[in-house]
């Protein structure tokens, strides 16, 4: 099980996430949601140990967290493969550092089901500049499952394809997920994945400093169809409850300061003057203390 209790983390004087508390059971499939740039990533590197918290502990099954380890696998959004590897040799490179006691047909055996669990068998000697973005970010998913890691933690994995390779990766992930049952931390800025995914959402509400909204159960069989969740009233009700969650959360966060601002003391020439009355000689700029003193309030 992982835990964060009262984490916070700021970079320099800027507080990005303050007040995490989550409890992410075993086998459990949680989606945080959030706006580019709140701090999703900020707290997945929190989680895999990539960067410590300023306050509060990151456990896992009860033992604090101190740097990444193998059990808890990663997938960033950008694939992160070895350019000059194929398919089969960047998983092998993460098989051969977890068992190197296995025999190379173990290994061997190993990278295959996982090449094949991503639907690649027939790409596992292509490089990756040979593959679209799809095949590439089911690489990165085939690496991270080979590890056989407790959890896995995905960084907004899909967020670089077009929205129907995104679909299939979706349903295929999910459908992996079904068979092994790992716990799974995933983040993601898209609603629809969010609750097509997860047992549990999680909105990272954009306070400043960012902190964990309201937890959303999604009680929705598997497997779950998209075409029909669409249509189903408790996948429709808590869409529009996360989404207004965020939309509120948005909108109470911006900013109302009010500003006054005082103008200089200077009123510009009034050039319309140089025309219609062309016999004043004093058109030239004047003190605005002479005038009536106005100050003007921006709302932004
Ligand atoms: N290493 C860092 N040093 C300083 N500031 C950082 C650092 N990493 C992140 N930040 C700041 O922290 C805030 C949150 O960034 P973070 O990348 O965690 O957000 P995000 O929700 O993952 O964004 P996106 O969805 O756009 O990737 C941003 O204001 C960012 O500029």
């Amino acid at each position: 099980m992982i835990s964060l209790k009262n984490v916070s983390k700021s970079y320099a004087n800027h507080e990005v996430l303050k007040d995490i508390n989550i409890e992410v059971e075993e086998g459990e499939f949680v989606c945080i949601i959030g706006y580019s740039g709140t701090g999703k990533t900020s707290l997945m590197n929190l989680i895999s140990g990539l960067a410590k918290p300023d306050t509060g502990e990151v456990l896992l099954d009860g033992k604090p967290v101190t740097g990444p380890g193998p059990d808890r696998a990663l997938v960033f959004q950008n694939y992160s493969l070895l350019p000059w590897l194929t398919v089969k040799e960047n998983i092998a490179l993460a098989v051969n550092q977890l068992y190197p006691q296995w025999s190379k047909e173990e290994r061997a055996a190993h990278v295959d089901k996982h090449v094949a669990m991503v639907k690649l068998s027939h790409a596992g000697d292509k490089f990756p500049r040979e593959l679209s973005g799809g095949m590439r970010q089911r690489v990165s998913v085939a690496r991270a499952l080979s590890m056989d890691s407790k959890v896995l933690l995905l960084d907004e994995p899909l967020s670089a394809l077009d929205a129907l390779t995104r679909a299939t990766l979706q349903d295929d992930i999910s459908s992996i997920w079904q068979r092994e049952r790992k716990t799974v931390i995933w983040i993601t800025n898209d609603p629809d994945e969010a609750l097509l995914l997860a047992d549990r959402v999680i909105p990272l509400l954009p306070t400043s400093p960012a902190t964990l909204g309201k937890s959303l159960l999604v009680p929705i069989e598997r497997p779950r169809d998209r075409k029909a969740v669409n249509h189903d009233p408790v996948f429709k009700s808590l869409r529009s409850e996360l989404i207004n969650l965020l939309l509120e959360s948005k909108a109470k966060q911006r900013v109302s300061i009010s500003r006054k601002l005082v103008l200089p003391d200077i009123l510009p020439e009034d050039l319309r003057m140089r025309r219609s009355r062309p016999w004043i000689s004093d058109r030239g700029p004047r003190r605005r203390n002479e005038q009536k003193q106005e100050t003007i309030e921006l709302v932004p």
